[in-house]
Order: structure tokens, then sequence, then C-alpha cells
């Protein structure tokens, strides 16, 4: 395991007690504001020093409250992104990388870096005359030019407009892609973290309340109260068979085939979509005559019945999983229980082109 993380901290009448470990790729930390997320980061880059536990990274004691070892901040290796980037405004973004190899033994590959963040046409630019969004890829590659064992972003891209976003979104898939080492990635935005996470731990009033792999965390009707009902919703891999003439791909999941608007990845390329529970309809039987393609054959894995009127069915498609939100009176008509058979209908516009990623 690259990063081990159990700590205890008071901060006024907040109570922080969170524990999870974060292998390479990008392991999320999801919560409200407030549950503590900032903390942990904090924890981790050591501008926080929890009264209890510990912090290994590579089975390296950062930080272990038994045998009083707190190492300081720049001993770390931890590269560290804050949300508005605090780049050197006098600073050329050549000048921010090199300040980014001022402590590191061995920095990482300035040539590989800037390609990866797509800078190579804004070395010379300063901090002031760059998007937000630019201004944050500056940021992350002068983080990763320290040659960190870690990446810690705490709500990179909470600061950007809709547009800027997704802009940046592809850069942060490549570099979870090819990095590695692992990186902590600190958001409130369920749609992000869909786009982004292998792992994901949901926060709540200081404690670890969901933990594990995104599509095993998001497809489990147990989160729904922590990510919103609206938010709710699983993640499906699925590889690029053909894109037609009319502006639709067709794709392979390993449940069966989806036909998509939006898809721009390559032909034979892998991508992961992110699938909203209030865009899932449910049938008993196969439908016919309908208007969508997407008719999927599933197998019922859990159910959830709250005290409104919803019902959330986590449902199994292959490989994949799939969410699902009812009402709980269609969930009592259709007798559904943990193995009845039914189809899931997915709306192919339902889908919009920023919950498609790679
Ligand atoms: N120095 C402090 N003294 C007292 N309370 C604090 C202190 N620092 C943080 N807190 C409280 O600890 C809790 C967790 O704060 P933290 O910033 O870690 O949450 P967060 O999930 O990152 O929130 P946000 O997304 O708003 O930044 C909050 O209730 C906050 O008010």
């Amino acid at each position: 395991m690259s990063l081990s993380v159990n700590i205890t901290h008071r901060l006024g009448d907040f109570l922080l007690d969170v524990a999870f470990d974060a292998s390479p790729g990008v392991t999320a930390l999801l919560g409200p504001s407030g549950s503590g997320k900032t903390s942990v980061a904090n924890s981790i880059s050591g501008l926080l020093r929890p009264f209890y536990g510990h912090v290994h990274l590579r089975e390296r004691a950062l930080l272990d409250t038994a045998k009083d070892i707190f190492v300081p901040p720049h001993k770390r290796r931890v590269g560290y992104v804050f949300q508005d980037g605090r780049l050197f405004p006098h600073l050329t973004v050549e000048g921010n990388l090199r300040f980014g190899m001022r402590f590191a033994k061995e920095a990482g590959n300035p040539a590989e870096v800037i390609d990866l963040l797509g800078l190579g046409t804004l070395l010379h630019r300063r901090p002031g005359t760059l998007s937000g969004g630019e201004k944050q890829r500056v940021a992350m590659a002068r983080a990763l030019m320290s040659d960190p064992q870690i990446l810690v972003m705490d709500e990179p891209l909470a600061a950007l407009d809709e547009p800027r976003k997704e802009e940046i979104l592809p850069y942060l898939e490549g570099l979870r892609d090819q990095s590695d080492i692992p990186i902590l990635y600190v958001s409130h935005s369920v749609a992000e973290v869909a786009r982004l996470a292998d792992d994901l731990v949901i926060l709540q009033g200081g404690k670890v309340v969901c933990h594990g792999s995104a599509e095993e965390v998001l497809s489990d009707p147990a989160a729904i109260p922590f990510v919103g009902v609206r938010e709710a919703g699983s993640i499906l891999r699925a590889k690029v068979l053909e894109h037609g003439p009319d502006g639709l791909s067709r794709l392979a999941i390993s449940g069966g085939e989806l036909v998509l608007p939006g898809v721009t990845a390559d032909e034979g390329s892998n991508i992961r979509i992110r699938v909203l529970s209030q865009d899932i309809l449910l049938s008993s039987r196969r439908p016919e005559g309908l208007s969508s393609r997407n008719i999927l054959a599933v197998t019922v894995e859990a159910l959830r019945i709250g005290d409104g009127p919803g019902a959330a069915v986590s449902l199994r498609a292959g490989e994949d999983r799939l969410l699902a939100r009812i009402t709980a009176q269609a969930a009592r008509e259709m007798g559904l229980e943990p193995g009845t058979r039914c189809f899931a209908i997915l709306k192919a516009t339902a889908v919009p082109k920023g919950s498609i990623g790679r």
C-alpha cells in the first residue's frame, strides 16, 4: 500500500477520525463542506499535526504519534495543489516550474511533465496572463516537478467555471493514467470524482462513511444519502466499437451494447461513462417498440427502500453495475428483490458529453 492514513484530531467541536489506504491512481476524498477533507489533506502534507495516529507513505512514517515522529512538510515529498493554484506572479510559467524543483533530489522529467499538462506554448507567460484552467495545469506541473511520492490536490477545479473544468479534466485523466504515484483528489463534486477516481473515500462529519472502488461505492444504494439522490449514479466501462455517421457511437460494455451521442474517443479505445440513477428505467419484460436502443438484461443485486417514495436498485449488467432510482411502489409491483432478472433502459440523450471520460 502506498499511503496509509489513520488519524484522530480535534478542531474546536469537530472530531476528525479517519482511516484509509490509497494505491497508485486517483483516490478521491469526497464530502460536503466541513466534512474534514482539507484537514485530511493537510495531515498528509504536514500542514496539520493530528493529535493521534499515523500517516505512512511507501512504508515511510510521515507521522507516527506513538513514536513521536512528525516529518516537516518540505521533507515529506508530497506535491500539493491548492484550489487557487498559488503561482508566483512575478515568475514565468517556466520559472514557476523551476521553483518546483528546488527541493527535489531528483527532479521530475520537465519535458515529460510539460507535455503531459500541455504547457509547451505557455512557458514564457506570466500567471497574470493565463486562464484559471491554465494556471491550475501549471500548479499541477510545479507539484510534479518536485518529484513527489504522492500528489495531493485540494479542490483543484473548484474555482473554475464549467468550460474551464471540461478543458482541464482530460489533463487530469492523463495524469491519472500515466503517473505511478497515488493522487489524493479532494472534491465535493460527484461528477468530477466519477470521471477521475479509481478509489473513493466518502467523508461525513469527520468520519469515513464509504470506501472502495469508485464503481462499487457509486453503485451502492447505501452511498445515496451521502452523494445525494440527484447525483447518484454508477460508472460503466465501455469500449468504443464504431462512430456512426449520425453522431451516435456504438459501445461495448460487459453486459451488452450501448448507443450514445457525444463520444469523441477513438474507435477501439476504452472509456468510462457516468450514468445517473434517475436516467434508468426498469422493465420486467424486454420492452418492444421503444425509442431507446439501450436495453440491458440486468440482475438486481440490492434494493434500498427509504422512508420516502423512492427506491434505489443496484443492478448487475455483466461485470458492470448500474444504479436505478424508481418509486418504491414500482419496486413492489415488479416484485424486485436480490436475484430478480429484469431489463434496464437508458435514454441515449440522457448522458451528457461531460459524463464520458476515459
Ligand atoms: N482551526 C480550527 N478551529 C476550529 N475548527 C476548525 C479549524 N479548522 C477547521 N475547523 C472545522 O473543522 C471542520 C472540517 O474542516 P475542513 O476544512 O477539513 O472541511 P472540508 O471538508 O475541507 O470543508 P470545505 O470543503 O468547506 O473546505 C469544519 O467544521 C471546520 O469548521
